[in-house]
């Protein structure tokens, strides 16, 4: 594809050069630019794209598209002055393979918390009902069968497209994907022509990057203000910020609750240690998801597929035969000291309530809960004892360790948990920095008819140092240590 091609119907303030070469490569990043490649350059969060101008010419570059023209110009090269990049290189990335999401079914999932579940589940229900899926997530990425691992929850508009692409090769007809408030701060998902939108929640977090919680719903909004009408907005409209998403949604409204009345209206029947019965429009099912919060999640993946055209008995169908999504709510028994563990990705106080409050549910009689958990470094410092606070009132033991302390001291993030604890509090708190003896020190507390929550760390199989990810996986160390327990 030439310049010119991948230009018509973006608008272009002024161009110097010839704009009849090929693209080559398309990259925002100086470090992977060689011969004959299009550099963007992208004023980002830490620096601005502009300062690697001259190294992406040095190394190759034909054709530069920038928002300002230097005051020297090297000849030969071909500069595209637009009036936003960022905002553009999804649209450009997308138009470079042949705008891939405008022949396939693309929903996104926002909110706090529940966007891998619900699309997850979709991915998972739509290939159990026959057809080809892609999926984006924090988990993995699949293109169809084939896992292709995810270095973000939405990946950067380049990477973005160009999975897209390799899903719409695939033949898949339906993709599933996460769309994080920092993907919609940053534009990754321009160019993205979403059938459907749905959203979760919204409670505290991020605030490290987005700084105020009004700017956290504009980036979640600013997703909804985007689609188009023939597409459907699918919004929980039990929480208070469901119908703030709609403002200005041209997008068809639809609405699920467990509390309000709804288009998909669900009642919980019963909640058991393994499984969930309900009733969602009337049709009895019984969820293998355990979980008040789950029951939110179903309603979601009930009311898109739906909405997408399946019929609502084998939306019910399949929606009952899903398994936990990979380190949410994975239930370990000990078979010797017949305590449960469970590894849930809970890393927000409102997450942490939640799996807190299903675990006294369905501990109530039977014995303690103790929770182990940690707060991620370089990421929202104000949510830390905000997580310990909720953590503790709902907990008999709490064991504070570290999560990813990222490049930070993981003691100073202990410290921080530790001042929503009050001195009663602290009576019942332990902490433990090495977060191996902190679940071993967990399992060797737990009796018979404890639960034990580790929490934060779901399926991952790492834990970040000073840049270094270490092997680490919750549910490996539980494992081991049940082996030798007596
Ligand atoms: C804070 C943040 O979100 N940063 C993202 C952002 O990078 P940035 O704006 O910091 O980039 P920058 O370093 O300022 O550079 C600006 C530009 O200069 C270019 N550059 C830079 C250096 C150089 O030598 N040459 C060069 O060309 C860069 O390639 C870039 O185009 O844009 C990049 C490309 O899209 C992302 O990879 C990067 O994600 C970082 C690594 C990250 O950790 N992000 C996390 C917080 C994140 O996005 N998380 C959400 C999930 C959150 C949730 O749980 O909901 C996610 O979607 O994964
Ligand atoms: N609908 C929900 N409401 C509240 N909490 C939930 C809900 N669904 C899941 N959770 C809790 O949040 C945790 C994370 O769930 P999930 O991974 O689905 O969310 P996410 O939005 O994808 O998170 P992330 O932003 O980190 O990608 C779960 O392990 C569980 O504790
Ligand atoms: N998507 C979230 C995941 C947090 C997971 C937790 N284990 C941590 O490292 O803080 C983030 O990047 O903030
Ligand atoms: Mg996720």
């Amino acid at each position: 594809m030439t310049v010119a091609e991948l230009l018509k119907g973006i608008q272009v303030v002024s161009t110097v050069g010839n704009t009849n070469i090929e693209v080559g490569n398309f990259t925002s990043d100086s470090r992977t630019v060689s011969d004959g490649d299009t550099f963007i350059a992208v004023k980002g969060v830490h620096v601005d794209g502009h300062a690697y101008i001259d190294k992406a010419i040095s190394q190759g570059a034909k054709c530069v598209i920038l928002e300002q023209m230097p005051n020297e110009l090297v000849q030969g090269v071909t500069y595209i002055q637009l009036s936003n990049t960022l905002a553009s290189v999804g649209l450009l990335a997308s138009a470079l393979h042949g705008d891939p999401s405008k022949t396939m079914k693309v929903v996104g999932v926002t909110g706090t918390n529940g966007k891998t579940t619900i699309a997850t589940l979709l991915y998972k229900v739509f290939k159990e009902s026959g057809h080809k899926v892609g999926l984006l997530s924090t988990v993995c990425n699949y293109i169809d069968d084939e896992v292709i691992p995810a270095t973000h929850t939405t990946p950067d508009p380049i990477e973005l497209q160009a999975l897209l692409y390799k899903m719409k090769q695939a033949g898949c007809e339906y993709v599933f994907m996460e769309v994080s408030s920092h993907a919609a701060d940053q534009c990754r998902i321009a160019g993205i022509d979403f059938d459907g939108a749905v959203f979760t929640n919204l409670t505290r977090d991020h605030l490290d990057y987005h700084k105020t919680v009004d700017n956290y719903i504009a980036a979640k909004k600013k997703f909804f203000d985007s689609l188009k009408s023939e597409a459907f907005a699918l919004v929980n409209d039990d929480d208070k910020k469901g119908r703030v998403m709609l403002q200005n949604c041209k997008a068809s409204h639809y609405f699920y609750a467990l509390k309000n009345p709804a288009d998909f209206k669900g009642k919980v029947l019963e909640l058991h240690p393994d499984s969930t019965e309900i009733e969602v429009n009337g049709l009895e099912l019984s969820l293998q998801l355990v979980g008040g919060f789950n029951v939110y999640n179903a309603l979601a993946v009930f009311g898109a597929a739906t909405l997408l055209g399946m019929p609502k008995e084998e939306a019910a169908r399949v929606l009952s035969m899903m398994r936990p999504v990979d380190g949410r709510f994975q239930v370990i028994h000990s078979a010797r000291k017949a305590y449960t563990a469970v590894v849930d990705y809970a890393h927000t106080p409102d997450a942490l309530v939640n799996v807190l409050t299903t675990i006294n549910n369905l501990c109530k009689g039977s014995g303690r809960v103790i929770c182990v958990v940690g707060a991620g470094g370089d990421r929202d410092a104000g949510k830390r004892p905000i997580m310990a606070k909720e953590a503790v009132a709902k907990s008999d033991i709490l064991i504070l360790t570290s999560d990813n302390p990222r490049s930070e001291d993981p003691n100073e993030i202990i410290r921080q948990m530790k001042e929503g604890l009050t001195e009663d509090d602290m009576s019942k708190t332990l902490c433990i920095t090495d977060r191996k003896e902190a679940i071993r020190t967990a399992c060797m507390m737990a009796q018979k008819g404890d639960f034990i929550l580790v929490a934060g760390k779901g399926h991952e199989t790492y834990q970040e140092v000073k840049g270094v990810k270490n092997h680490f996986d919750d549910r490996e160390v539980i494992k081991d240590f049940m082996k030798v327990e007596k």
